[in-house]
């Protein structure tokens, strides 16, 4: 059987789109062909990545083309790891002018080697006992400094609103007023508290921070003091960081992972990686369970196409890859869940720091609010209707409106 090849996307721009893609097909695999002895060309033709496509998108006013190129690469050549795939691909040729990285098609063979989600969608759900709706997210605001009591109240607060999970900010790393470990405990004792009150479970995601070498050990330690899940700045540490996590059988909790950094990698139209790619495929590939994008709606906003592009490739089906769950993020509150079940549909997570914090009545009725709104998006009614029922979401919408 034929060597499965992985194929590669990239939007650039060149006189010749088909001779730019040869040059890449060779440049980063053997270096130099056409000039070799036949006998050497023979050796290396293995390695050799080849020229698949080119489609010309527009033609720029310097007379040259812009558009897609497809360049295949034999999986012998990499390591079965995204840190030799993402140089293997993309290195060098990152900084080598107007070239961005749109999109990775892995072969079977390759994919086999990468865990992907340990629980995915339905492994959540499943933790939850939620089946039928988008589940809710809040964020600590803040956490940073604050000590140990108010963050205790805190997480009350949000778990007896009926939120799914809660989760650390990205930037908690001080812990010192609330040990990593004291954390997780006393969080767990909180949610035991309000599950008996709610009716509801909740998970708490902990920040793993902390020397890449030690992060499996620590992320044992807590999965051993009770941890439901963990959050992790995946770009921060490097894919293969996440890959390793996902793929330990002790730290068998979810992994949820946030986009710090993104932004340093997709915004431009020419460089860097497209997030569906960055924060879809990759994101998945190397074991995120929930993965958190700018949603195209919030402050922080990401191209509506890309958003529902990146939700796709976390969810489509993809070799047998469990399924991550979509959370589009940033400047959510209760009047845009129409809107995010429309774009995103059920399963995603509604997921909300100020959205939650800033409600008039406190945490507790932000997030009231939130599960009101989500009822009635799954019940086919409006916001309006369902905000005659509950008084939080009356308030939530006279402070932020409805969706745009
Ligand atoms: C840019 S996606 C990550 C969103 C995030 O981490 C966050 O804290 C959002 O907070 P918000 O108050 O905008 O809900």
């Amino acid at each position: 059987m034929s060597e499965q090849r992985i194929l590669v996307t990239y939007l650039t721009q060149a006189k010749d789109l088909n001779k730019k893609a040869q040059a890449i097909a060779v440049g980063m695999t053997v270096g130099s062909w056409t000039d070799l002895p036949l006998a050497k060309q023979a050796e290396l033709a293995p390695y050799l990545g080849e020229a698949v496509s080119a489609t010309p998108l527009a033609t720029l006013e310097n007379g040259e083309t812009r558009g897609l190129i497809t360049v295949s690469y034999p999986t012998r050549n990499f390591t079965a790891d995204i840190p030799s795939l993402l140089t293997g691909i993309f290195g060098k040729l990152s900084m080598d002018g107007k070239i961005k990285l749109i999109d990775i098609v892995l072969p079977d063979s390759f994919l086999q080697a990468f865990p992907g989600p340990k629980f995915g969608i339905d492994g959540l759900r499943e933790r939850l006992g939620a089946h039928n709706r988008p589940l809710l997210m809040s964020i600590f605001k803040s956490c940073l400094g604050l000590p140990f009591d108010d963050l205790k109240t805190q997480f009350r607060a949000q778990a007896l609103g009926g939120v799914d999970l809660v989760k650390d900010d990205e930037i908690f790393f001080a812990d010192d007023r609330a040990p990593f470990i004291e954390r997780i405990k006393a969080f767990k004792q909180i949610a035991q508290e309000t599950a008996a009150e709610t009716g509801k479970p909740v998970l708490y995601a902990a920040n793993l921070t902390g020397p890449v070498h030690e992060l499996n050990e620590k992320a044992k330690r807590a999965v051993d003091a009770g941890a439901d899940c963990l959050l992790f700045n995946v770009l921060a540490f490097g894919f293969d960081a996440l890959h390793r996590l996902a793929a330990d059988p002790d730290v068998h909790v979810p992994i949820m992972a946030h986009p710090a950094l993104a932004g340093a990698y997709y915004p431009s139209p020419d460089y860097g990686i497209a997030t569906p790619l960055l924060l879809g495929t990759l994101m998945r590939v190397a074991g995120a369970d929930l993965v958190l994008f700018p949603s195209p709606y919030g402050n922080v906003a990401l191209d509506k196409t890309e958003a529902l592009q990146l939700a796709k490739h976390l969810t489509d089906p993809l070799n047998g890859v469990r399924r991550s769950f979509p959370v589009p993020s940033a400047g959510i509150h209760p009047g845009l869940v129409p809107q995010l079940y429309q774009d995103f549909g059920l399963d995603q997570i509604v997921n909300a720091g100020g959205g939650i914090h800033g409600h008039p009545g406190g945490a507790t009725a932000g997030a009231k609010a939130f599960v009101a709104a989500i009822d009635a998006v799954i019940a086919g009614r409006t916001l309006e209707e369902a905000a005659t029922e509950s008084q939080e979401l009356a308030i939530a919408l006279e402070k932020w409106g409805g969706a745009r």
